[in-house]
């Protein structure tokens, strides 16, 4: 699906608050089917996008549509998209029941759907207790319960990790994929940067309010990563001198092994095979999304990339 008939449409969206320029110039698609992640830097501006595309904020310039029509314009928001933009937003003296029945009422949702969103979210055990009582992660689990009260064919979560444990954040990622897996459209945001390696089918980067990346996330890591060899030998200079002499650069500065950029394994295993030498570990690795989101948002080499 082009970005032209995406659920879910962004076009040259900008915000300006005085001099501040949060959103500047947006333009993306997101698009069902798929877990796309919204990542960025503390202030990159990913929740004023949010905002404005929930109708929250007014854009400066551009604009946010569903469906080709700006929210308050869907006939139907609730059953169209669900949002969690802050967790903390629940009322503290209302339980997460009444929270969820008194938000389910305004779409009409039958009780049987909310017990239902309760036992999915683990709540269960806590859903007469008061929210004010909730620590963090229950209160992103009871906002994942209400983006997904109307059962809605977008979802949108910013930062719905934050606060979770281990297992809160295991459960939460199967979740993200399995609303995709129904062929929802998500996009979500998280500076959890291994999660996002785990979750997001397609990444969206910002940085100072503006498009960095619009792409696979697979495409984005083998764009913006190296692969390099670890490779370790009782006859470690030997070694270094073989790979050299095949045109291979050598890292020579970690004590235990050598490091060699920008090749596989079977080459190097192959160069030391020939030149006879002996090997105590050969192993192969690729940088992480952290490391390439790093390098791309590092204030001196970055350069902006067309979508
Ligand atoms: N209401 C506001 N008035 C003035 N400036 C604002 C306002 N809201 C956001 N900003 C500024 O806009 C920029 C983007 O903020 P935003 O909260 O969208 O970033 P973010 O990517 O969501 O960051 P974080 O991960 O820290 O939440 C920041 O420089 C912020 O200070």
């Amino acid at each position: 699906m082009s970005d032209a008939h995406a659920p879910l449409r962004v076009r040259g969206l900008t915000k300006r608050y005085g001099k501040v320029t949060a959103v500047d110039g947006l333009s993306f698609g997101v698009q069902p089917g798929l877990v796309t992640g919204f990542l960025g830097p503390n202030g990159a501006g990913k929740s004023t996008t949010l905002r404005m595309i929930l109708g929250l904020d007014r854009p400066t310039e551009g604009s946010a549509t569903i469906h080709g029509r700006r929210l308050a314009q869907l006939p139907d928001p609730i059953h169209t998209v669900g949002a969690l933009l802050d967790a903390r937003a629940a009322h503290p003296r209302r339980s997460a029941l009444d929270h969820l029945l008194a938000i389910g009422r305004v779409g009409r949702i039958p009780r049987a759907e909310i017990d239902r969103l309760i036992d999915l979210v683990g709540l269960a055990h806590a859903a007469t207790r008061l929210v004010g009582g909730f620590s963090l992660g229950m209160k992103q689990r009871l906002g994942i319960a209400t983006a997904l009260l109307g059962d809605p064919g977008i979802v949108i979560f910013d930062e719905p990790l934050n606060g979770l444990d281990p297992e809160g954040i295991r459960w939460a990622r199967n979740l993200i994929r399995g609303l995709a897996a129904e062929g929802r459209t998500v996009l979500f945001s998280s500076h959890l940067m291994g999660e996002m390696e785990l979750t997001a089918d397609h990444l969206l980067v910002i940085h100072r309010g503006q498009l960095l990346a619009d792409q696979p996330l697979t495409t984005f890591i083998e764009a913006h990563t190296t692969a390099h060899v670890l490779v370790r030998s009782p006859n470690r200079q030997a070694l270094a001198d073989a790979l050299r002499a095949a045109g291979l650069e050598v890292d020579e500065s970690d004590p235990t092994r050598l490091v060699v950029p920008r090749t596989d394994t079977a080459r190097v295993g192959h160069l030391a095979a020939t030149a006879g030498i002996e090997l105590a570990e050969l192993s192969g690795h690729r940088d992480s999304l952290e490391d390439a989101f790093l390098r791309m948002t590092r204030p001196t080499d970055r350069k902006v990339r067309e979508p």
